[in-house]
């Protein structure tokens, strides 16, 4: 069946974009992955939290298409998944930008090579993102007159401006500290709130898990493998202060209990 033209079991409402079917990844001896099924509905945010090391990272690089799968199907809108593609953005804990251009041409580097787009197009639309993420002004500057959270920004402008159907997010905030982590945590949720994507966030700060998303996965270790899921029925748009409700501590709670 094409998974991506049925209905989600879970919702019922929108189809699945990214469907993972019993995955597995061995590497060697090393069972990274276990027999894994998740779906990634369109324009849903999903987080995935887990101790460390329990595979949340090989997941997300099988999906993303750096990582090959054992056995098992991973499907994007009903096609398999054979290596990276435009079609998934992928940003990590090191914003890995290219020292040696600016901002906007680092944004411009991503996009070379889009088909029918001329230089002066790539460069209003490395713009538009760059303002998108907070940046404007800023186009000219070089990595290493960036903050880490500006850094951060730089590359979710990068992944955003060629318009990927999937964005896939690797503990991006990790590196930052508590109060830049809050905001880029605001700034992410905004933009997808305005944009609808399809997200997919690995981290391990369940407080992040639970203000950004619409659903949380939890992954178990040894073999990694998918625990629970807990929907997040908090109302949207989501402002700093739904942290202070009872319905997010209760939220909270329930998942950091899948870990005592
Ligand atoms: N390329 C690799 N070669 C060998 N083993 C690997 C490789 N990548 C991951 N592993 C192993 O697979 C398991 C899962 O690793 P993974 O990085 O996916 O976990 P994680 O949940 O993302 O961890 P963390 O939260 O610390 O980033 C670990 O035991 C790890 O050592």
């Amino acid at each position: 069946m094409n998974s991506a033209a049925a209905a989600s079991p879970r919702t019922g409402t929108t189809p699945s974009v990214v469907h993972v079917e019993n995955v597995t990844k061995h590497f060697g001896e090393v069972t990274a992955v276990h027999d894994v099924t998740i779906d990634l509905h369109r324009e849903e945010f999903v987080s995935v939290v887990g101790r460390s090391g329990c595979g949340k990272s090989t997941l997300l690089s099988m999906i993303a298409g750096l990582e090959e799968a054992s056995d098992g199907v991973i499907e994007i809108n009903g096609s398999p998944i054979t290596g990276p593609g435009r079609d998934r953005g992928v940003v990590f804990q090191s914003a890995t930008l290219l020292p040696w251009l600016t901002v906007r041409d680092n944004v411009l580097f991503a996009l070379r090579g889009e088909p029918g787009l001329d230089r002066g197009r790539a460069r209003e639309i490395a713009d538009e993102h760059l303002h998108l993420v907070g940046l404007e002004g800023f186009e000219d500057k070089f990595p290493s007159q960036l903050s880490g959270g500006m850094q951060q920004r730089v590359a979710l402008a990068r992944s955003l401006s060629y318009r990927p159907k999937v964005l896939l997010m690797d503990e991006p905030f990790g590196a930052l500290d508590a109060l830049t982590r809050r905001s880029m945590q605001e700034l992410l949720t905004r933009i997808w709130e305005q944009h609808k994507l399809t997200v997919m966030l690995i981290t391990h700060d369940i407080e992040e898990a639970v203000f950004t998303s619409d659903r949380v996965v939890i992954m178990s270790s040894h073999p990694g493998t998918v625990k629970r899921e807990v929907r997040i029925d908090l109302p949207r748009p989501r402002g700093k202060e739904i942290i202070m409700s009872d319905h997010f501590r209760e939220l909270y709670a329930d998942i950091l209990s899948e870990f005592q």
